[in-house]
């Protein structure tokens, strides 16, 4: 009998010290189970108490009545099933008639401290079947992406969401985004996480990066095109506009051909070409976005008027021709000039890390999802990494990326070196690996050290 107590004294004591200091750890061997056990057992009682109820239907009642036997009690949504994940659970629910998914959604929060879980989402799958997501934890505190994730191609697992599912910046569905962020909110390693993650695939990299290239750089290795400097950022994007208008010759070249050939499928953008004929998917960069837009004299003026056409039409015509925005910056609205906001408006996908006011908020959201703004405005300041994303559908949601370090970008990007795509449009921009600094570059001794 002692030396039961003693092993279940042990057993308590692993898992409160688990979830104390490995909650993921502790959800695993644990709290599934516990958690699994609570759900089922409260179940009816507590959606009753949310008022996620309806009455049972007059004829139970009536045949109640007639048989004498106590009145049916109040039916909560069917359960269709309870699916334990990596994070939390997942609940599936068939709504009884009279109820919606709005009414699960606004009771999220009381389902939460209900069911004692850390939170609690919801979202329609089909008309009448709602899924409630559950985390048993703060996932995004410590953020550990699953092992296996999804490989579709122009797919990046980024991040992880607070509900505990993978973020995707999914390059084909939405091809172009921008990524908004005070300085230190982690806006450089979300950069670093997305290169690191399509540097694997069948992609060019093309990067500017105004902070003298001290962020992209770096990974050169896996990029093939770089700009360090509003001038060479200029003529790069001339080039890739350039690029753009040589692939629609391509596909206007193919439809030519198929357009005679009957039942042939006809392309209207580079994923419709046969493999042999595509061209390479090419994802552009953009850091500190608000340099490009900056000038101080006439020439360099008419230099960011160029630069910002160019953007706009990569962003207008980019996606048949396979060409992909990825602008950051610490803000990114009017403020900067003429054309900021009609280029805004094709960046669909918005990442808004941190902000120091609600108006950089706004930029981010006020146009596709105003709900995210304020969710947006309350990202605390001991979280970097921490942001919300959302786009043109109006969804949410909060997600931060693991935090990988510019040496594991580094090592990443050198590991799949061999995959750079040589575009023979943008060679004048290759980066070119191994050579000493520009003989201009200041000397290092100039910099005084610090003490
Ligand atoms: N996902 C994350 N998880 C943990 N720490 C993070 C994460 N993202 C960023 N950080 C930390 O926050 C700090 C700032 O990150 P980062 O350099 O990415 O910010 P930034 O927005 O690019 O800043 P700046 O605009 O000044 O370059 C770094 O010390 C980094 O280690």
């Amino acid at each position: 009998m002692n030396w039961l107590a003693v092993v279940l004294l042990l057993v308590v004591a692993a898992a409160v010290v688990l979830r104390w200091r490995r909650p993921a750890w502790y959800w695993m061997s644990f709290g599934v189970t516990l958690a699994v056990v609570r759900v089922l057992f409260r179940y009816a009682s507590v959606m009753d108490a949310c008022g996620l109820t309806v009455p049972p239907p007059r004829w139970r009642l009536t045949l109640a009545r007639l048989t004498n036997r106590p009145v049916p009690r109040p039916r909560a949504p069917r359960v269709l099933r309870v699916r334990p994940t990596r994070t939390g659970l997942a609940l599936k629910l068939k709504l009884r008639p009279g109820q919606d998914a709005f009414d699960v959604a606004a009771s999220c929060d009381r389902l939460r401290h209900s069911f004692a879980m850390y939170g609690v989402t919801s979202r329609e799958l089909r008309s009448g079947v709602v899924e409630v997501r559950m985390t048993g934890y703060d996932v995004l505190k410590r953020v550990q992406m699953p092992a296996k994730t999804d490989t579709r191609p122009m797919r990046v697992p980024v991040a992880l969401r607070e509900d505990g599912a993978v973020h995707y910046r999914d390059y084909r569905a939405v091809p172009h985004a921008l990524t908004i962020g005070a300085t230190e909110s982690g806006k450089s390693v979300y950069q670093r996480n997305l290169v690191a993650g399509l540097a694997p695939m069948n992609v060019a990299l093309v990067g500017i990066d105004c902070k003298q290239g001290v962020e992209l750089f770096p990974l050169a290795r896996r990029f093939s095109a770089l700009a360090d400097n509003p001038d060479t950022a200029a003529d790069l994007l001339d080039a890739l506009v350039s690029y753009m208008e040589d692939v629609y010759q391509l596909i206007r070249a193919e439809q030519r051909i198929t357009s005679d050939v009957p039942d042939a499928e006809i392309a209207s953008d580079i994923w419709d070409l046969p493999a042999g004929l595509r061209p390479v998917p090419v994802v552009v960069m953009v850091d500190e976005v608000a340099e490009l837009a900056l000038f101080a004299t006439k020439a360099e003026e008419k230099r960011r008027d160029q630069i910002i056409t160019a953007l706009a039409r990569l962003a207008q015509l980019g996606r048949a021709a396979g060409i992909y925005l990825e602008v950051c910056g610490q803000r990114f609205g009017s403020e900067l000039g003429k054309g900021i906001t009609m280029l805004r408006a094709q960046l669909t996908g918005r990442t808004a890390h941190r902000v120091n006011d609600e108006s950089s908020a706004n930029m981010a959201f006020a146009d596709i999802a105003p709900d995210a703004v304020l969710a947006a405005i309350q990202i605390p300041t001991d979280m970097p990494g921490v942001a919300i994303t959302g786009d043109a559908t109006g969804g949410w949601a909060r997600i931060r990326a693991p935090h990988t370090s510019l040496r594991q970008a580094v090592n990443t990007c050198n590991r799949y070196a061999d995959l750079t795509p040589d575009l023979p449009a943008l060679a004048p921009f290759r980066p070119v690996l191994g050579i000493p600094a520009p003989k201009d570059a200041p000397a290092v001794e100039s910099i005084p050290a610090t003490v």
